[in-house]
Order: C-alpha cells, then structure tokens, then sequence
C-alpha cells in the first residue's frame, strides 16, 4: 500500500478560515441581517413573503428583481405550467439506477442530463437563461417524485397544470390530492429555502458560473455542495438524531452525552445568524400544525426538547433545517427527499446569483498561502531514501 507523505497539518483554525465574514460579490438578491435575526428577499422581508405570498410569486421576484404586476404574473405562470412534463430521456434514465443511488445523488445526475434536452441548449442569451432557470425549477420536483415513485415500484405520474410547484409535487410523489393545509405549509417551507446570500451551494454556483459554463453545470455544481451534511444534508440528519433519541425524554441524556463529546447537532448553528434564524419561528409553527394534523407529536416534541437542551448547554441557535424533520416527515414524505427538497426551492436562488454573476462577471479565483515545502531537490527513484 502507497505511504502517505502528507503530514496532519499543524494548522490552527483562523477566523479566517471557511472564508467567515469576506465579502466575495456585490448582489441586490438576499440581505441577511445576522445580529438582528432579518432575512429579505430584494427588499421584501422573507417572513412577509412565507405569510402572503407564493412560491410562484418569490421565484418571480428573485428572477426578475420586482414582484409581478398581475397581467405579468398570469404570462408568466403560463409560461411556467407550459413547459411542465419530464423529457422522455429523463424518465428513461431515471429507470437505469440501481436501488442503492440515493434520491440527492439521482438529482446531481438526472439535473445535469436534463441539459441535454433543453431546447435552449448552448442559447447564453438572458431570456434563455431565464427559460432554462424555469424548466429546471419545474422539473426539479418532477424528477425527485417520479424517481420516489420508481423506486417504490408505482409509475410516474403528470402534473396538473395549473397548479403550483408545492401541490405538483406532493401531487405527483404520492398519486392523490393533497391536503390544502399541507401544500400551503410546503408553499412556506419554498420560499423560506429559495435564497440566502453566499451560502457554500450558491458560491459553487457562482464560482461555476463566473468560468461561463452552462447553467445546467452551474446548478449541478450547487447540488453537489449543498448534498454535504454541514448545508442542505442537515435536515436529513435531523430526522435520523429523532429517530435515534426515540422519545422527549431521552432527548436530554442523549444530547448532552454528544456535546460532551464534542459532537456538533444537526439542525443548529449558522455562519451568519449570531441570533435565532427568522425562517426557525415560523417552521417550528408548521412542523407543530401539520403533526397535528397527520397525528404525529412525538417527532415534534423531541425537537423542542433538543433544542431546549442545545441551547440551555451551548447557546447556539436553531437554523433552518431543524423543524423541517418532523415538518417533512409529518406531511408523509420519506427522509432521504428531505434534501432534495431544499434543492426544489433553493435553485431559485441559485439561477438569480447565476443570472446576476453572468451581469458582471469576473472569473472567481482566490489564492491560498502555500504552507508546504519549497526547496526540495529531486532524486531519481532508486536513490529516494524516503
Ligand atoms: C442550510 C444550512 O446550511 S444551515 C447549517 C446546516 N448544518 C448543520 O446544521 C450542521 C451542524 N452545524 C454546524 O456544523 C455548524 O454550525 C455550521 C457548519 C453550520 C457553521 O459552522 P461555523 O460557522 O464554522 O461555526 P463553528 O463550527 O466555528 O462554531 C462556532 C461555535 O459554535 C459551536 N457550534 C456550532 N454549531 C454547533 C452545533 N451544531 N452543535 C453544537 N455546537 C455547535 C461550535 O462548537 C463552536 O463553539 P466554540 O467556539 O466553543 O468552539
Ligand atoms: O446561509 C448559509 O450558510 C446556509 C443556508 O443556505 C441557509 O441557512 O439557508
């Protein structure tokens, strides 16, 4: 077996270190105010938004900078129903994975595929960007029902046009008409996901995109990153810690016997919010309500216990992925499309940044301070002592 050379770092973390606090780009899409709990989508405050508005009507927004006027937003929403169905081809490779592929690792393939087969392909112009943006963010949600439903041996099913994105999915993932009261908290759980400055998948996309490769690459890039279980992977973490605490009451032993351990909770903690998470209020109300209603507290009450306890013991906040576990799971939806799901809103933000990186772009290329190192002499290699 090959000798690894490459020593432990001795490298302390510097504050710097994961970028904290650079400012990388300027960008009118999302301001976060981390000292005092804010979130605001092109002006609008995103709570405002998740109360009034629709996923539809936000994705408008971001896109576009402004909210529609309503002879706008009826062409837009035309535009948006007509280019629904999965291609073909798309379905078709859905069917070739094998069982173990999990639902994230089908999306970053099946959303790169889909590029093959946009109409707009190798278009750069701004309406086809705009075009392409809108067929993924509805064919996102299409793809990750119809591989559910593939894997669970049923056949995908068409969306409803005219319907939204929420009802379109819980439509075509389970077959039967959802509940209204589901798809409006599903509604409030997109628009809460659908942007947040430079977050590590929306600077992979933006990175992405300031090389000028397409779209489809850039998106694909941003699920790559967010798949990891420090970002979007977290909320499927979640669940997994409910599960595995069982009950409210085991919530305390459990989760002081990690922290003693020094191990991090899925579900707290955040790079920016030096506060509650304003997303976390109206989730956690979600995630009671709609237990309620599907008949399931318990998952909901361990959560309040984790994070009674998480934050008696360390004072690190709740983010956005910590109600979305029983919020999901009570709405019926299997652990493993929890992170595909913050991809289905999510992209919103990803094309807006894209769209906007591409306005004024400059190639993203920072340095790194070489710590290694230099003056080493070469040996042929029967003379390498080492
Ligand atoms: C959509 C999203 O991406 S939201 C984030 C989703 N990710 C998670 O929920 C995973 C758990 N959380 C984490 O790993 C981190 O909080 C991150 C990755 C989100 C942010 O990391 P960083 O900004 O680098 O924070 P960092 O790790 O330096 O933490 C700062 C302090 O808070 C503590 N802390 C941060 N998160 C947690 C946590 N989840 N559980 C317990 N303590 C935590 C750290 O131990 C550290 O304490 P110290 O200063 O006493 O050493
Ligand atoms: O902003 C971040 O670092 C993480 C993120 O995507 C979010 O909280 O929605």
């Amino acid at each position: 077996m090959a000798k690894n050379c490459i020593k432990e770092p001795e490298v302390k973390q510097t504050s710097e270190a994961g970028l904290a606090d650079v400012v990388a780009c300027q960008s009118d899409i999302c301001f976060i105010d981390g000292d005092n709990c804010r979130l605001v989508y092109r002006g609008y405050n995103a709570i405002d938004l998740a109360m009034n508005s629709n996923f539809e009507e936000v994705a408008y927004l971001l896109w576009y900078g402004c909210l529609p006027r309503i002879t706008e937003y009826k062409a837009f929403l035309a535009g948006f129903t007509g280019s629904m169905a999965l291609p073909s081809n798309t379905v078709m490779i859905l069917r070739m994975f094998p069982k173990s592929v999990t639902p994230m690792e089908v999306l970053r393939t099946a959303v790169s595929s889909l590029g093959h087969w946009d109409p707009d392909s190798g278009n750069t112009a701004l309406d086809a960007s705009l075009r392409k943006a809108q067929r993924l963010t509805l064919r996102m949600p299409l793809l990750i029902a119809a591989h559910q439903r593939l894997r669970e041996g049923n056949e995908p099913i068409n969306p409803i046009p005219g319907q939204g994105i929420a009802y379109n999915f819980l439509y075509t993932l389970k077959g039967k008409v959802p509940d209204p009261k589901i798809v409006e908290a599903f509604d409030m759980a997109l628009i809460l996901h659908a942007d947040h400055e430079l977050n590590a998948s929306t600077f992979a996309a933006r990175v992405t995109a300031a090389t000028m490769a397409d779209i489809y690459s850039c998106v694909t890039s941003a699920i790559g990153a967010l798949k990891g279980p420090l970002h979007g992977g977290a909320n499927m973490e979640v669940m997994q810690l409910i599960e595995e605490i069982g009950t409210p009451e085991n919530a305390e032993p459990y989760i002081l016997d990690k922290l003693e351990n020094k191990v991090k909770i899925p579900g707290f903690g955040h790079r920016v919010y030096r506060c509650e998470d304003p997303r976390v209020a109206v989730l956690r109300d979600c995630a009671e309500s709609i237990s309620e209603l599907a008949g399931e507290g318990k998952n909901y009450a361990i959560t309040r216990e984790i994070e009674r306890v998480v934050l008696e013991k360390t004072k690190v906040y709740p983010n956005v992925d910590l109600y979305t576990a029983s919020l999901y799971h009570a709405m019926g939806i299997p652990t493993e499309l929890f992170t595909p799901i913050f991809a289905i809103s999510r992209v919103v933000g990803w094309t807006s940044h894209i769209l906007e990186q591409w306005s004024n772009n400059r190639l993203i290329r920072p340095r790194a301070e070489y710590t290694g190192p230099r003056d080493l002499v070469y040996s042929p290699i029967d003379q390498r002592t080492r």
